[in-house]
């Protein structure tokens, strides 16, 4: 397969990757909300490692492990993010 079929795959799979995220700010947003209106962290490190072990459980390539793991450290510190400023809306 040449470069540019391999990127046209890599493009149907970021468009996949975006509906999740979306739909997975969309849940933010939902606990967000609740999170304020409980007076709760918006940081809840217990929670966050479960869903880091999740993950490890579910990544089947070892050599893709650190890296996806990374990644969802960043999904969640972006979560949080914008979980801080729809606070100060
Ligand atoms: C979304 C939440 O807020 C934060 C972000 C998380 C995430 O993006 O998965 C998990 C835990 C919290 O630190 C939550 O509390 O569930």
């Amino acid at each position: 397969m040449n470069l540019e079929e391999l990127r046209n795959q890599i493009d149907q799979v970021d468009q996949d990757i975006i509906q999740l995220l979306e739909k997975r700010m969309t849940i933010v947003q939902k606990i967000s909300e609740v999170k304020e209106a409980q007076g709760h962290n918006i940081l809840d490190s217990t929670r966050e490692q479960e869903v880091l072990n999740r993950a490890q459980q579910a990544i089947k390539t070892p050599a893709y492990q650190e890296t996806i793991l990374q990644t969802y450290q960043d999904i969640m510190k972006n979560s949080r993010e914008y979980q801080s400023k729809a606070r100060l809306k």
